[in-house]
């Protein structure tokens, strides 16, 4: 599992390693680690041409270890001081004294790298206009230190000017900003630095591929269709049969013993998938993707259940009170803005907060899908699912990734897992079928047990 920890947990952790290491140590391995990540990326030290700017804090300080480590094995690196007469001093010294050269700005010159030194954990967002004059100066691809200067470390937000970067460097563990978009787009690839630390359980994190496979439901030997799970759907209207469609072969992936259809689609749901039974006693239910006019009444019979709920798309739309039940809830930015009554562009530009923040208010878990889907639990974790490709922004994933989710809380996943584990699950399906090109979503739905199959089988070398 990938772990994000805020500022001030990384803080703290560093603070009982700098009292038991002497001076300096803690920032030549995060040195260290930058500059061989840095001759990674230009695939040569000696003649590259590195550009260093350079903040009056640690991030700064990072830089010129790592330039001056560079500068010895015959790199030409140039620095300019966005911090003054503040830039860390014992840095610059070892810069110098490693043959590094300082700039003004005027003298900046054509590069191979921009190294991105110019603020980190302990900046606030935004860039200044020194150091955007500079960055537009220069076209090169850039390498982070630590975070893309700019962005809101702890929030992923990225509410003013920010450095872009194609990687970022990072140390000690993740931050919000590497997992959470809008900040994440601004990561680039990012490649972590072990500095040793101690650090508490992280609020913000990534399942990876063993997780997901630990967790998966299988059948015991002496399983039956009962003990598998079974789910129910009350999806689809008749405006919109093609969503109890998905969302049925989304359920119908092969985790669950058995599933249920009752609705107004019936017809339709056999057609492609005859295994599927009618109403009857479930471990969960699916309620609202597709389902218009008939979603309100899907949700109140559901609830009558009293089993674990998902609610997708128009079910969303009736819930103005926490559940009755355990539930996971699953709208896209706009149904989010609906239910929190707020603009769409304000869950946007800010998605770890508003998951959050419906979490709270509808004491459920709260999965909010996008490119880099959040599923959020009441006061606690939020778990943000790394897998996927944008090609999976297609009419109806939705639907097959409700069914799924709902199949895994049949099963007897707790919704916030379910939530977690499903979206892996279809993120990494829609990566293998079509990392490159373009999919529909019951392509998607049809290649999900193919996905699972594999990931039980050889967890380590998917294409997730
Ligand atoms: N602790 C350790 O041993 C280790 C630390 N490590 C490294 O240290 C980094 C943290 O260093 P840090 O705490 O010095 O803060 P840092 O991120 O450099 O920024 C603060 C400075 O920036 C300024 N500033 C603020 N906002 C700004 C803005 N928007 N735009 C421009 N400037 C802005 C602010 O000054 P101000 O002008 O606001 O007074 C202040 O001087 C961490 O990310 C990692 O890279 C690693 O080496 C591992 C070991
Ligand atoms: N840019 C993107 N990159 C990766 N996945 C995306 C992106 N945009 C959307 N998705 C995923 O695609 C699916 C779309 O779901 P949704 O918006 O509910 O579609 P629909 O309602 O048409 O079924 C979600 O799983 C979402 O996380
Ligand atoms: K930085």
């Amino acid at each position: 599992m990938r772990e994000a920890h805020t500022v001030e947990q990384v803080r703290a952790a560093e603070d009982v390693v700098l009292a038991r290491v002497p001076d300096g140590a803690l920032m030549q391995r995060a040195a260290g680690g930058l500059a061989s990540a840095l001759a990674d990326f230009l695939g040569r030290v000696y003649g590259a041409r590195v550009l260093l700017l350079v903040g009056a804090g640690n991030n700064g300080g990072d830089a010129l270890y790592a330039g001056a480590s560079l500068a010895r094995r015959g790199a030409q690196v140039d620095a300019v001081l966005l911090g003054g007469e503040r830039t860390h001093a014992a840095g610059l010294a070892a810069y110098r004294a490693a043959g590094g050269q300082v700039v003004e700005p005027a003298q900046v010159r054509d590069t191979d790298v921009v190294v991105d030194g110019i603020v980190g954990i302990g900046g606030t967002p935004g860039l200044r206009a020194e150091a955007m004059a500079v960055l537009d100066m220069v076209d090169a691809p850039v390498v982070a230190v630590d975070v893309p200067s700019g962005v809101d470390v702890d929030t992923g937000e990225t509410p003013e000017a920010h450095v872009v970067a194609d990687l970022t460097v990072t140390f000690g563990t993740l931050k919000p900003c590497h997992l959470i978009d809008p900040a994440a787009q601004a990561c680039g690839a990012v490649h972590l630095v072990d500095l040793g630390l101690d650090l508490p359980r992280a609020d913000v994190v990534a399942l990876q591929a063993p997780e997901v496979r630990a967790l998966l439901p299988r059948p015991t030997p002496d399983a039956h269709k009962y003990t598998r799970g079974v789910v129910g759907l009350r999806v689809g209207s008749a405006t919109y049969p093609g969503a109890a469609v998905l969302s049925a072969l989304g359920a119908s992936s092969g985790l669950v013993g058995m599933v249920r259809y009752v609705g107004s689609a019936t017809d339709q749901v056999l057609a492609v998938a005859p295994e599927i039974v009618g109403a009857g006693r479930v471990q969960a239910w699916v309620v609202g993707s597709g389902g218009g006019d008939e979603a309100a009444e899907a949700l109140a019979d559901a609830f009558a259940d009293e089993v674990p709920v998902l609610i997708d798309a128009d079910g969303l739309r009736h819930l103005d009170a926490p559940p009755p039940v355990p539930a996971l809830l699953t709208p896209h930015a706009g149904e989010l803005a609906a239910m929190l009554d707020v603009p769409r562009d304000d869950v946007e530009t800010a998605p770890l907060r508003h998951a959050r923040e419906a979490a709270d208010r509808f004491g459920a878990a709260v999965l909010l899908k996008g490119r880099r889907t959040l599923v959020a639990e009441p006061g606690g974790r939020v778990y943000v699912n790394t897998t996927g490709t944008p090609w999976l922004a297609t009419a109806g994933a939705g639907d097959v990734l409700g069914g799924l989710c709902g199949a895994l809380m049949a099963a007897g996943l707790e919704p916030v897992l379910a939530g977690a584990v499903g979206s892996w699950v279809a993120g990494a399906a829609a990566s293998e079928l079509a990392a490159d090109g373009p999919l529909t979503a019951s392509q998607l739905a049809r290649a999900i047990p193919g996905t699972v199959r594999r990931l039980l089988t050889d967890p380590e070398d998917g294409p997730w």
